[in-house]
């Protein structure tokens, strides 16, 4: 018998269509009412948040790390239910702060509850074997959804509506659920896992675009935020005033991230002229190499929370 947590978040999994055919959070989350019985899964069930993911931000994400960490001992597994806006958030945040060897998986729905083709009961059932599962720990933190498996690191939203929206265009996904088996396709890279967390830390995201000057950098830099996460062009590059923004964060001691707007590939220094990758990482810019925006700011946070030298900032943000 495995004793699988399960801790229900809110989302499009747990809401419904209205009369007039928009969707709603309810006052019950209908996944609670819901028939899920698998003989050799005995389950928990905590409705921790019942929100919109949009409405989720870090102290969420501390809440179910938290959670998570004080389960360790008494639990097989966690499913968490979850709005896929920012799902790829908190599971990366999980992925990044829990040293914790029971799958930790992660699922959501684009269909609510009581729409035609809703997939959110069948995504739970799949996470729910897909915990209870053996071959599923030390994988850190797993989401599943449309049958497929992929990893916290490397999966993200594609599609704005599709039911088939996860996927990892970097690694390709990690693994497969069929009727009868849950097959795996590769293991992960080794990750560092720092669990200190300060919430607080003033980290925005900004996306480079050709033309983009650099005034908005040099207004984020006397605002004295904590870093900033550049999505660059191409494998890392900017338009020469946005270099010179940099420049003059990089003067006032605040880091600078560089990773790809591009969709899919891994951000390098590759080109040698002013705003080329090159030169940005020279003049003290950090690439972050395989993740995306939104991933790289609460793998800054995570950094600095931790009060990481500048070198291992750096490792650690160039790790896969
Ligand atoms: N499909 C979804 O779950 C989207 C929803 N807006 C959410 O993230 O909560």
């Amino acid at each position: 018998m495995k004793k699988i947590l399960v801790l229900h978040t809110g989302g499009t999994i747990s809401m419904h269509e209205d009369a007039d055919g928009d969707v709603e959070t309810g006052a019950e989350n209908p996944l609670v009412q819901a028939k899920v019985t698998f003989p050799n899964i005995e389950l928990e069930v905590e409705n921790i948040f019942n929100l919109p993911s949009e409405h989720i931000g870090p102290s969420h994400m501390l809440q179910l790390q938290k959670r998570i960490s004080e389960a360790k001992n008494d639990f097989d597994g966690v499913v968490i239910t979850h709005g896929t806006d920012t799902l790829e958030e908190t599971a990366f945040f999980l992925d990044s702060t829990l040293k914790v060897s029971f799958p930790i998986v992660i699922t959501g729905a684009m269909r609510s509850s009581n729409e035609l083709g809703s997939d959110g009961l069948y995504n739970y059932q799949s996470a729910l074997r897909v915990a209870a599962d053996d071959t599923s720990k030390n994988r850190g933190v797993i989401v599943v959804m449309n049958d497929e498996i992929h990893a916290a690191r490397f999966v993200t939203k594609t599609h704005t509506t599709n039911v088939a929206t996860f996927a990892s265009p970097l690694s390709g996904t990690m693994g497969l659920l069929t009727k009868r088996q849950i097959i795996y396709f590769y293991d992960l890279p080794q990750r560092e896992v720092l669990s200190d967390v300060d919430i607080n830390k003033n980290i925005p995201v900004l996306k480079a675009y050709a033309g983009m000057d650099g005034q908005l950098l040099k207004l984020l830099a006397d605002a004295n935020i904590d870093g900033i996460i550049i999505e660059a062009l191409g494998a890392g590059n900017l338009s020469r005033e946005a270099a010179r923004g940099v420049e003059y964060l990089l003067a006032k001691n605040t880091p600078v991230v560089i990773v790809s707007r591009s969709f899919n590939g891994v951000a390098a220094p590759v080109y040698d002229y002013l705003g080329g990758g090159v030169q940005l990482e020279k003049s003290g810019a950090i690439f972050a190499s395989s993740i995306n925006g939104p991933k790289a700011r609460l793998k800054l946070l995570i950094g600095l929370s931790n009060n990481l030298s500048k070198e291992h900032l750096e490792t650690y943000l160039h790790g896969i």
